[in-house]
């Protein structure tokens, strides 16, 4: 399928350090409207802190951060703005443990766009019986197991009718029976068009998802390919050993 021109996110010459190391010296990065972009790299090579920079997590010591074009530089578009049209997804749910779930999913949307309840509860219920936890609605986060909560977390980033979802090793600390079910909807928001933005180790599931590959190694883009391309027959060395260390088949391998 040819994915749209229009790019929703870009950063242009991110300069990014923390106190004693640079991870980042003018960083240019897209993503268009539409495509699925895995990031994947070695330990410490700085995709976390590339998703932190691009939702405004992060300060950056350089460069712009633009969403639709717009620099988001609180004059062209604020920050405040901005991180409502990008949703993210981290690794813990942050759930807040004394809301039950559908307080969770409201709180966003009533509290930072200032929509009235009632339409979002139509959403969240929606979007609840779409990933098969409308049961849990009132239920608190303690009452869920890892899968669900992470499930919940896209939900509620959802219900922002966001542009663009980043997701940061979202299946990282669920248990292997949990992460097939996280994976799914994830999957299901890729075939629906969702732009999406995604650093994992699952590499199957990279390989099923992605349209593109960004492969990260100190904070500089080694490969940035057609996903197929890359998981068949990635450029580099570097990219090669990386993939071989998840007891990934690389199929020219396989045909050899
Ligand atoms: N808050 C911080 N303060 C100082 N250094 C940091 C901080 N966060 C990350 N770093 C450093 O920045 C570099 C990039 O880290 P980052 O977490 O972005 O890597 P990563 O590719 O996401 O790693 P992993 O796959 O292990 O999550 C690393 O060397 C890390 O030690």
């Amino acid at each position: 399928m040819k994915k749209s021109e229009v790019k929703v996110l870009e950063a242009v010459g991110l300069t990014k350090y923390y106190t004693e190391e640079k991870v980042f010296d003018s960083f240019n990065f897209s993503v268009h409207q539409g495509e699925v972009l895995v990031i994947l790299g070695a330990s410490g090579c700085g995709k976390s802190t590339l998703l932190r920079c691009l939702n405004g997590l992060e300060p950056i010591q350089a460069g712009e951060i633009k969403l639709d074009g717009k620099v988001i530089d609180g004059k062209q578009i604020t920050w405040q703005k901005a991180r409502q049209k990008i949703g993210m997804v981290f690794q813990s749910y942050e759930l807040f443990s004394h809301l039950t779930i559908l307080e969770n999913i409201l709180l966003g949307p009533m509290k930072a766009q200032g929509r009235e309840r009632s339409e979002v509860i139509k959403q969240a219920e929606y979007l609840l019986n779409r990933v098969g936890l409308i049961h849990k609605k009132d239920a608190y986060p303690r009452q869920l197991s890892g899968g669900q909560k992470q499930r919940i977390a896209i939900v509620r980033s959802l219900c922002m009718n966001p542009e663009i979802m980043l997701f940061d090793e979202v299946t990282a600390s669920l248990d292997p029976e949990m992460v097939r079910e996280v994976l799914d909807l994830m999957l299901e928001l890729a075939r629906q068009g969702m732009t999406m933005v995604i650093v994992t180790h699952e590499m199957e599931f990279a390989k099923a998802v992605a349209d593109r590959v960004l492969f990260l190694d100190g904070g500089k883009i080694i490969e940035d390919a057609v996903a197929k391309q890359f998981f068949t027959s990635p450029k580099t060395q570097r990219a090669q050993r990386f993939l071989n260390r998840f007891d990934f088949k690389i199929e020219s391998e396989r045909v050899g």
